[in-house]
């Protein structure tokens, strides 16, 4: 087997690890989601799930391989999922190498509270770590972007939200997109997220 060839199979197994983890905990409803992995720089190549499938189904058609401009490298009857050019955009603008987006009732829940906002910030939360925030009082900020139904807009409201210390986008009442430097980074931003927005979800409940 070919390095390059290997290099792609470890990857795909990466995240089709994932995929499963996260579909463990049922962050795949309705078919939503999408999980992309970097395969190279320079042309950028990455894989990214196919679209309107069930992810928490692990078959041999999950992934295929596109381009800088979200285009399938193979020849395939599969298409990229719907919203590859965020993938794209996020691996163009950051050192990203694994990108990971889910709808959960809990960040959909968040982004319409906060919407108008256009921010959420997390302190005082042991778990903001898991973002290498080590300062006593450090904290993270989850930007909140509209959910344009043009995916090219969409992508590039995504984008113009990176800024240094940024893991994360929510969209507006649609889920959230986080990145890492790789597969386990990503799904380590991810969880940490979600625990972030269930914490604060229930103690909002509890203290009104
Ligand atoms: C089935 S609703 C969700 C989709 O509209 C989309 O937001 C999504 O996350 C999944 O789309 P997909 O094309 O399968 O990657
Ligand atoms: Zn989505």
């Amino acid at each position: 087997m070919s390095f390059i060839q290997d290099t792609h199979d470890t990857l795909w197994n990466e995240l089709a690890d994932i995929k499963d983890e996260l579909a463990a905990r049922d962050w795949f409803p309705g078919t939503s989601g999408n999980l992309s992995i970097k395969v190279s720089d320079d042309p950028l190549k990455f894989l990214v799930t196919a679209s309107g499938r069930d992810k928490r189904k692990r078959t041999p058609e999950d992934f295929l391989l596109v381009d800088e401009n979200s285009q399938p490298l193979e020849e395939t009857s599969l298409k990229p999922s719907a919203e590859t050019v965020l993938h794209q955009r996020i691996y163009q603008k950051t050192n990203a190498g694994c990108s990971l987006h889910v709808h959960t009732l809990n960040n959909n829940v968040i982004s319409e509270l906060y919407g108008d906002e256009g921010t959420i910030t997390f302190r005082n939360q042991e778990l903001i770590k898991a973002f290498n925030i080590w300062d006593e009082d450090g904290s993270i900020t989850v930007p909140i972007v509209k959910n344009y139904a043009d995916l090219p807009r969409l992508a590039e409201a995504v984008a113009e939200q990176i800024k240094p210390g940024t893991f994360g986008v929510l969209i507006r009442n649609h889920g959230i997109t986080v990145w890492g430097r790789n597969g386990f980074e990503a799904k380590k931003h991810l969880e940490a997220f979600e625990f972030l927005f269930g914490y604060h979800l229930q103690l909002k409940q509890m203290t009104k």
